[in-house]
């Protein structure tokens, strides 16, 4: 896909890897609309980018992904002041595994991005009066590999690992123009991992030897993966793994035993 003139939603933009998938669409002539839950972060970010770019191509809107109300207006607002959407990365996401926070876990990181989907789906399929485009759903490699530190956050990035893959493997869904692909990184380089906690762990001070013994990558690494699912037109149903020591590399799932 072409970028230049694209129309883009990421989601938890304010920062991380977020704010990275912003500015490497930005960087390719994208119109690019973000959200956060944090305002006065999404607004200063907004601002910022602004002077970089072209302040025509940013757009901010504060939203929770867990709000459906908020979520609709969202893609609404975009279509009214760019044009039909073209790109979806549904970013937001959180760590936490005790109570009650986990369950505010399973709230963003499944319902969320499954809600993001649906929208992004119903909002560009061209049998829906959109003209097709690409969505990009950021799990995580612990969605893959046990994560003894954190077995909720693992089994949510499982969901939208297979959340992805099903929709991809719609016939109906390809046809309509859209296709879906998953981003398993490894660390990165940002607050959810920099403020680990026992709130948002099982045994901080192990998790945190494990993570510098695997090494943190630049959000600017992952978002290089991004652009490249973006762009490339072949992927469909892809999961994509990020990590420092062996890069971008495409994970394959055995196939269907009825194949
Ligand atoms: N940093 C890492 O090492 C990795 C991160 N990931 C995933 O990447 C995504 C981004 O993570 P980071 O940038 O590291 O996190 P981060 O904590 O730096 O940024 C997340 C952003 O999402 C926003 N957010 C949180 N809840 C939200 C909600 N309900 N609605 C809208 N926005 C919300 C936050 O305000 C924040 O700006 C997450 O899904 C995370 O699970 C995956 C693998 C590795
Ligand atoms: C505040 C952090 C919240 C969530 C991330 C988390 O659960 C961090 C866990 C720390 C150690 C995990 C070890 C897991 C090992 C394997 O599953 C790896 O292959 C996973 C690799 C990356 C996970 C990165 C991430 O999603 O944050």
């Amino acid at each position: 896909m072409d970028i230049t003139g694209k129309v883009a939603i990421v989601t938890g933009g304010a920062q991380g890897l977020g704010k990275a998938f912003v500015e490497v669409l930005l960087d390719n002539g994208a119109k690019v609309c973000f959200t956060d839950i944090r305002g006065e972060e999404g607004r200063g970010v907004a601002d910022e980018l602004g002077k970089i770019y072209s302040p025509n191509n940013i757009l901010f809107v504060e939203c929770d992904v867990t709000s459906h109300s908020g979520m609709e207006g969202l893609f609404s607002t975009v279509k009214e002041k760019f044009g039909p959407i073209n790109i979806l990365c549904n970013n937001a996401g959180i760590g936490g595994e005790a109570f009650p926070l986990w369950e505010k876990v399973v709230d963003i990181n499944v319902k969320g991005t499954i809600r993001g989907t649906l929208l992004g789906l119903n909002n560009m399929r061209t049998d829906c009066g959109g003209v097709g485009g690409t969505i990009i759903n950021i799990a995580s490699l612990a969605g893959i590999n046990p994560n003894p530190f954190g077995p909720v956050y693992a089994a949510t990035k499982a969901a939208i690992i297979q959340l992805t893959r099903s929709w991809a493997a719609n016939p109906a869904v390809l046809k309509a123009g859209v296709r879906l692909n998953v981003i398993c990184p490894s660390f990165a380089d940002t607050t959810m991992v920099r403020d680990i906690s026992e709130e948002m762990v099982y045994n901080s001070t192990a998790a945190q030897d494990f993570i510098e013994k695997i090494g943190i990558m630049t959000t600017g690494d992952v978002a290089q993966a991004f652009l490249r699912l973006v762009k490339d037109e072949t992927k469909n149903g892809s999961i994509l793994s990020v990590t420092k020591q062996q890069g971008q590399n495409f994970i394959e799932v055995r196939p269907h035993p009825v194949d």
